[in-house]
């Protein structure tokens, strides 16, 4: 058969972008096709402009807090419309990253438009016919929004309207406790909206207990108030909506968030009809992401698994290997990072201590170290948090950090966990001090201190000991 291309990729987010982008460096004939936004979810309703705002909150509520160091700063003043420009700014600035012309000058074929699967080897799009041996579906995923009762009547928010707010909330409901609901409760807070966070289980369910327990306490003096609960019906109207709980608590706000998970696009683009396998929230697909048409690969939020940008960088850098080189390439999870970048931040690499636990029960050793015990920390009075490592022996198998800029410390911990690195290397290592790595090497270094200060090291030392004394 003649095909048009090598390769078709539809999606132009983060997965798609890498797959195609890595395809086309390698020569091969590439389609990139994407009809929304070039950069996706990531670059125009995620993680940019939360970490947009995100920073313009934390300079807000740096001027809130209460005299440290010796200094107080002035209250601060916020402009809805600074905040949203940074927001906006932040956005453009990066977009030419992800820009047609950039992946045009790589070798892409760019296609504006949506593609539909119309064959096992065939996309249509833009009234075209396009074939390829390889297909790589990189769709992402939306909002999951739950059928509350009543949530049709109202106004509400996701991510995908949140950014281009032209108002502030006077005071913003947030349906969900998870990721985006405990990072846009604290920002908006910090600048000035009353928050209320509706969750029925744990506030940020996939992290450590401890980690979350310390975010808690610290958005909770800030002000943020926690309902538990379900939402179960929404009632009001624009600038008045009321949420009630399956408690029985109701509580009224001027705009209403809801975050509560994420929804795979897999619906009205052809993959069932060509008998790609869907499972309960994604495409279906194994190790090397490839679906139940092992040509057609899928990756990124669109398939069951973690949905995060470096995990779509991740996968699309494999389906290159795959389709580019022929190599086969399985997804290893093994050091799986990610953070939720409230403040303090909350860090996660491989296992939580609990699943750690279930997994190797007494064999587990869990180090904690306290940032209260690390200079850096203590010398600028930002002391909150820990750093808990999970050992199997002397390997590292995960750790969950709370603390100042916790996501920045975790590169080392990967390498112990993939054993790039060991804890000898690491524990070892000489940084510069004061800084807060120091917390990684200080855990790494408790893996060896049994060994290092154990019954055969010291009779080694008390025979030198005597000798030296002997002469
Ligand atoms: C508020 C928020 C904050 C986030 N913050 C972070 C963070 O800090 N760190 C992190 O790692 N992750 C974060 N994420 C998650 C991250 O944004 C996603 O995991 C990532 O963007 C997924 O990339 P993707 O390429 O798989 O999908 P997407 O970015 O969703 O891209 C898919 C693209 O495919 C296009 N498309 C769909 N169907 C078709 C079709 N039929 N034809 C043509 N084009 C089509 C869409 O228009 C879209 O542009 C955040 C998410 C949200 C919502
Ligand atoms: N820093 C980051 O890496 C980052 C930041 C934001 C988003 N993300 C990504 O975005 C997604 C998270 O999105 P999310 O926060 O919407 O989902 P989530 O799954 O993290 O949290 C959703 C929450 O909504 C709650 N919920 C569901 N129905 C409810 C109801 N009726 N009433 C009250 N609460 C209800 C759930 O119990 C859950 O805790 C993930 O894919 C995540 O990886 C990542």
């Amino acid at each position: 058969m003649k095909y048009t291309h090598d390769v078709i990729v539809i999606g132009g987010g983060a997965a798609g972008l890498t797959a195609a982008g890595g395809c086309a460096l390698f020569g091969l004939k590439t389609a990139l096709i994407e009809g929304h936004k070039m950069g996706g979810e990531c670059l125009n309703n995620g993680c940019v402009p939360s970490k947009a705002l995100i920073a313009s909150a934390k300079r807000a509520a740096e001027a809130r807090e209460e005299m440290r160091a010796g200094v107080q700063l002035a209250a601060p003043r916020v402009e809805w419309s600074g905040v949203h420009r940074h927001v906006h700014d932040a956005i453009a600035h990066i977009a030419p990253h992800d820009s047609v012309e950039r992946f045009e000058e790589m070798g892409c074929e760019v296609i504006a438009d949506w593609a539909r699967l119309t064959g096992p080897n065939e996309v249509e799009v833009g009234g075209r016919k396009l074939t390829a041996p390889r297909i790589v579906i990189a769709t992402g995923s939306g909002p999951a929004v739950p059928p509350i009762e009543g949530l049709d009547g109202v106004p509400y928010l996701t991510n995908e309207n949140l950014f281009d707010l032209a108002e502030q909330p006077e005071h913003l409901v947030i349906i969900g406790g998870g990721v985006i609901g405990m990072e846009m409760a604290q920002s908006f807070c910090r600048l000035g909206s009353t928050v209320t966070v509706i969750e029925p289980g744990e506030l940020m369910g996939r992290d450590d207990r401890d980690s979350v327990a310390v975010v808690k306490q610290v958005m909770e003096a800030e002000g943020v108030r926690f309902i538990r609960g379900k939402a179960a019906k929404v009632s009001g109207r624009p600038g008045a909506i009321t949420v009630s709980t399956d408690g029985g608590e109701d509580v009224t706000g001027s705009h209403l968030l809801v975050a509560t998970g994420r929804k795979a696009r897999t619906a009205g683009y052809g993959l069932e009809e060509q008998g790609v396998a869907l499972g309960s929230n994604g495409i279906k697909v194994d190790a090397r992401r490839r679906t139940s048409l092992k040509h057609i690969y899928a990756i990124g939020d669109c398939r069951e698994g973690p949905r995060l940008t470096h995990v779509s960088g991740y996968e699309g850098s494999n389906v290159v290997l795959e389709i580019a080189l022929g190599l086969p390439t399985k997804v290893d999870w093994r050091a799986l990072p990610w953070c939720t970048y409230t403040e303090p931040e909350v860090a996660q690499v491989g296992l939580t201590e609990s699943e750690a636990r279930a997994k190797y029960g007494d064999k587990l050793r869990v180090v904690t170290e306290h940032f209260d015990h690390n200079e850096r920390a203590v010398a600028e009075g930002l002391d909150k948090g820990h750093l808990k490592m999970m050992l199997k022996g002397k390997k590292v198998v995960g750790a969950s950090i709370c603390g100042v800029n916790a996501g920045e410390l975790l590169l080392p911990i990967t390498q112990m966990i993939t054993g790039k690195a060991s804890t000898f290397d690491v524990g070892g290592a000489v940084i510069s001090y004061p800084t807060r790595a120091e917390i990684v090497k200080a855990a790494a270094f408790a893996a060896w201190e049994p060994t290092l200060f154990g019954k055969w090291p010291k009779r080694w030392v008390a025979f030198l000991a005597k000798i030296r004394r002997a002469f």
